[in-house]
């Protein structure tokens, strides 16, 4: 079985942006290997680097206003040193992408057989038939119920569920090895969320892909996932298997993350509200822990003044030390101490 080393294995990567001049980290020093045959959750509020970690990973960003270091290591290839023309090679071909908003990512003046097939075209020398028949497959694959009656069909015909599927469709047309799924479903409403996410997971297992799905809805990530990584202000802060982070959380975003999260036990209860506001790259906290302005009840001794992250369990590991000693305000019997 491949292992992960030689799927996909991102080291030490930082991406900065220029602003007025200077360049800020939106992620830094990003460590996680994802496998295939798994779906990899990356979760966390707007604005802590969800979206900047899977345009590094795509290659989306322009040199001369951007700043990227480290290692992505896919299938034996870094990544980081593709020139632009062999990142157009790998893009749509070896890493696929399904984008938020389906009906901007698709073009509305063409039918939807000809989208599909125009990645085909790029990337493989299938003949018209052949493509024909690929594109039914596909559609087939996503759940179209009629694939013949789709394939002719215009964006603006379809809902947004099917223009999803349809997008999906156009993601794995060549079989990537690597899916990344940003937001996929937050534009639809429930029932067809939980369709689409069907989709993915069985594409998953029919396609033996990686996928890193990208959410702040952590609903999705609990139907789905099967790793999670948490990522705060530019870095992760805990990651383990699904199950880990949500039966046995250990890092205070993460357990804030989890009890600020609708659930049917708690939907009559007021929400917890995490206080303040995630950093912008300007304000970022230099060392300690980056949270540790949003729970400031816990004692600055608490924090480590440089975190690193902490095996908590196998494949279970947690940013700084202060998740030993962290509890909501409500829940505290005496004073907290480290
Ligand atoms: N091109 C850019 N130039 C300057 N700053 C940027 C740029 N892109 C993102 N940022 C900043 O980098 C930080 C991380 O943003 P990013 O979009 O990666 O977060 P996110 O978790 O994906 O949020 P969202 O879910 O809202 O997309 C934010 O502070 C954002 O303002």
């Amino acid at each position: 079985m491949e292992n992960a080393t030689n799927f996909l294995n991102i080291q030490d990567v930082s991406t900065a942006f220029k602003i007025n001049g200077r360049f800020y980290d939106a992620i830094s020093h990003i460590n996680l290997q994802v496998h295939r045959d798994e779906i990899m959750a990356i979760v966390g509020e707007s604005g802590c680097g969800k979206s900047t970690l899977a345009t590094t990973i795509m290659g989306l960003h322009d040199p001369a206003e951007t700043k990227t270091s480290g290692v992505i290591d896919f299938e034996g290839t870094d990544l980081l040193q593709l020139s632009d023309d062999q990142y157009n090679d790998y893009r749509g071909a070896k890493i696929g992408m399904i984008f938020q908003d389906p009906l901007s990512a698709l073009n509305p003046l063409k039918r939807v057989e000809d989208q599909i097939s125009e990645v085909m075209d790029y990337h493989s020398d299938l003949s018209r038939d052949a493509k024909h028949a690929r594109v039914l497959e596909l559609l087939d694959q996503v759940g179209i119920v009629a694939p013949k009656r789709t394939a002719r069909q215009f964006p603006h015909e379809l809902s947004g569920g099917m223009r999803q599927r349809v997008i999906i469709a156009i993601a794995i047309a060549c079989k990537p090895d690597l899916i990344i799924a940003y937001e996929p479903t937050t534009a639809l409403d429930v029932t067809i969320q939980a369709q689409i996410l069907d989709v993915l997971r069985a594409i998953q297992q029919e396609n033996h892909a990686g996928i890193i799905l990208i959410t702040h809805d952590l609903g999705v990530v609990a139907e789905t996932a099967d790793r999670v990584a948490v990522m705060y202000a530019g870095q992760i802060v805990e990651e383990g298997s699904a199950e880990q982070i949500f039966t046995t959380p250990q890092h205070p975003y993460t357990r804030s993350l989890l009890r600020s999260m609708p659930q049917r036990e708690n939907e009559n209860d007021d929400l917890y509200v995490i206080q303040g506001n995630v950093p912008s790259l300007q304000r970022m906290p230099q060392g300690g822990d980056r949270f540790a302005p949003r729970i400031p009840w816990v004692p600055q001794s608490a924090h480590e003044a440089e975190p690193t992250m902490h095996t908590v369990a196998p494949g279970h590991s947690v940013r700084c030390t202060c998740y030993k000693v962290f509890t909501f305000p409500d829940q505290q019997k005496g004073p907290v101490t480290p």
